[in-house]
């Protein structure tokens, strides 16, 4: 579905003639309908890589491909949620919705059915005519995951989309990511600094190394496909969240010798 080969990512620096090598030679493989986390020390190329795959940045060297046709630009077949929330304020969350929309072609009752649906997907249906600002953060993020979803794109690409929440809403948002994930079938590449929120919620987690940033380690998950949050306090659990703390601090290490 999504195919990684030899990426990498230099930025000019602040100086003259200065280089920040981002990514180095990333190689990543991701199935079609895979839910695969990336974690890494803060610096290693997380962000970067994920705006590569969204095609806002373009590669130095390497390429990205979907289903084998190498992406330059943003893909219609890819939606992006960030953590920052992206609704516009002076519109309602249905309005929001439809606007991600406004680009389909499809006439103003079919975006409305379709921005209904995605609010009922992440259970904010009811707050529809309701305004941003009437929600807890963790409602606001539902409108902007179902802005993204509403176009029901193939890959979603998501940048720490939970950050800015509280555990207990994350672990609820969690629960409900992985049920739209089962429902819509879509495959997601999901950018976290938490270990455990990476263990409950992916099949594969990609480990990358300090910067320049490169897959150092991917870890398959032991747990079913139809996890919760309910798995966290079980053997296998605590099993993976140690095998991916493990090959974190060993990055760290890394990243304070260099
Ligand atoms: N537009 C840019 N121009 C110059 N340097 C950049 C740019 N974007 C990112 N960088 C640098 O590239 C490196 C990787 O940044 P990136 O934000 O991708 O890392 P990250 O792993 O997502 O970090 P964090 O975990 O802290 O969010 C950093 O050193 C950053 O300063």
């Amino acid at each position: 579905m999504l195919q990684i080969s030899k990426l990498c990512k230099t930025f000019s620096g602040e100086r003259p003639g200065q280089e920040v090598n981002a990514l180095t030679d990333v190689d990543l493989y991701i199935e079609e309908g895979e839910f695969v986390s990336v974690i890494g020390p803060s610096g290693c190329g997380k962000s970067t890589l994920m705006d590569v795959v969204a095609g806002l940045e373009r590669p130095t060297s390497g390429t990205v491909s979907i289903r084998e046709e190498v992406i330059d630009r943003p893909h219609p077949d890819v939606g992006v949620v960030f953590q920052q929330d992206a609704t516009f304020p002076w519109l309602t969350n249905l309005q929001n919705v439809m606007f991600g929309l406004c680009r389909s072609g499809l006439s103003k009752k079919d975006r409305t059915r379709r921005a209904m649906e995605a609010l009922e997907l992440v259970g904010v249906e009811s707050f529809a005519n309701h305004h941003p600002s009437q929600l807890s953060g963790g409602m606001r993020q539902r409108v902007n995951i179902a802005r993204v979803i509403a176009a029901r794109p193939k890959i979603l690409l998501m940048d720490e989309p939970f950050a800015a929440l509280d555990e207990q809403t994350r672990l609820r948002l969690g629960d409900e990511l992985l049920r739209i994930w089962r429902e819509t079938g879509a495959t997601i590449v999901f950018i976290t600094h938490g270990l455990s929120e990476a263990a409950m919620l992916s099949d594969r987690i990609v480990v990358m190394s300090a910067r320049p940033g490169r897959v150092r380690e991917i870890v398959t998950s032991p747990l079913p496909r139809s996890r919760t949050s309910d798995d966290i306090g079980s053997p296998s659990f605590a099993e993976l969240t140690g095998r991916l703390w493990e090959n974190l601090s060993h990055a760290e290490e890394r990243k304070a010798a260099v």
